[in-house]
């Protein structure tokens, strides 16, 4: 049987609050009646994703997109159909939303999303409305309170929100001891902390989630951690991506984008392969490798989640 690709435009938009996220319910008599779903349609095949989903939104919500920024795109096989959900993130909009078709509409917290029964196409989609843009990868540093003091000035400056604590020099008593006390100042700015290193670690440390090494990824048969943390991981090609796909990694780093001093060994692959690889992923991906700021828009454009990267955030 040959499958209908289907191309689908969805939104997430994003309250004036920046906490918010709405949903809405499909009509039961419709594929996948009854789950809850981002607004948005099919394509027609003169449309761009953007300029269907400004149709769409119209539609179903009787709003306008103002300004909206690609979030994620995934490719799913259903039974019947392969899909392709382009999804955006609507920052802001005109009109005061409302289910033109009659289906429930409502204003959900991120962190609730869970609790709502998506399409099985949805779930990467959640991992990456979750997700901020940027992934701070913590530095080398010998000393606890110089480490401290660089981390609250990230979180406080950057606005960071997602942090990943890597400390190859430290023992693992010093590791733990270092990882509590960045837990509780990631607690009091509501960020995330993912330990780098062995799943056992958060027997020791309650953080958020744990990221692994390409090599501990693969050496891997199943999650090696609850679906209520955050599993991460590194990777640098195809295999190592699918790999992550099949443990269920909420989400991936993805380098060497470019070259960089602390691995100047080793090829980067660039913006092209970079794009093609993120296209296959399962789940949000961070670009990784001389990566700043500056470059979020761009790796958003391309299909990242946003951008990783150690220097760019420790001063
Ligand atoms: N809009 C939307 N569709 C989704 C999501 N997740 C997901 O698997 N889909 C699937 O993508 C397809 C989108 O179809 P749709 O019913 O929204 O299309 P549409 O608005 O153009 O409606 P129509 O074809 O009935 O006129 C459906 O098969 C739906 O189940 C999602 O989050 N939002
Ligand atoms: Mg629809």
């Amino acid at each position: 049987m040959v499958k209908r690709r289907v191309h689908v435009a969805a939104a997430a938009i994003i309250s004036a609050t920046g906490k918010d996220v709405l949903i809405a319910r499909r009509p039961s008599n419709v594929d996948h009646g009854g789950l809850w779903e981002f607004p948005g349609g099919k394509l027609a095949p003169y449309e761009t994703g953007l300029g269907g989903l400004k149709r769409e939104l119209h539609e179903e919500l009787g709003v306008e997109i103002r300004r909206a920024q690609p979030l994620i795109r995934i490719h799913h096989e259903y039974p019947d159909k392969h899909i392709l959900l382009d999804v955006w993130q609507v920052h802001e909009f005109a009109g005061e939303p409302f289910g033109r078709e009659g289906q429930a509409v409502r204003w959900v917290p991120m962190g609730e999303l869970f609790k709502y029964p998506f399409p099985a196409a949805n779930l990467p989609i959640l991992r990456a409305v979750m997700l901020p843009t940027e992934y701070l990868i913590t530095a080398e540093e010998s000393d606890d309170a110089l480490f401290l003091q660089r981390l609250e000035r990230a979180m406080v400056e950057d606005g960071i929100r997602l942090v990943q604590l890597r400390a190859k020099t430290l023992d693992e008593p010093s590791y733990l001891a270092r990882a509590e006390q960045a837990l509780a100042l990631c607690r009091r700015y509501s960020a995330r902390l993912l330990l780098n290193g062995e799943p056992e670690l958060l027997k020791h440390v309650n953080a958020d989630g744990v990221h692994l090494t390409s090599d501990r990824l693969m050496s891997l048969e199943r999650r090696p951690i609850a679906e209520g943390k955050w599993l991460s991981a590194s990777t640098h090609d195809d295999r190592q991506l699918k790999q992550a796909g099949r443990l269920g990694c909420d989400f991936v780093s993805l380098s060497p984008l470019r070259t960089t001093p602390s691995h100047p060994e080793v090829f980067p692959m660039g913006w092209h392969d970079f794009q093609q690889l993120v296209e296959r992923a399962a789940m949000p991906v961070f670009a990784l490798g001389g990566m700043t700021r500056h470059d979020a828009n761009h790796a958003r454009a391309v299909g990242a989640q946003g951008i990783a990267s150690i220097r760019d955030f420790w001063k």
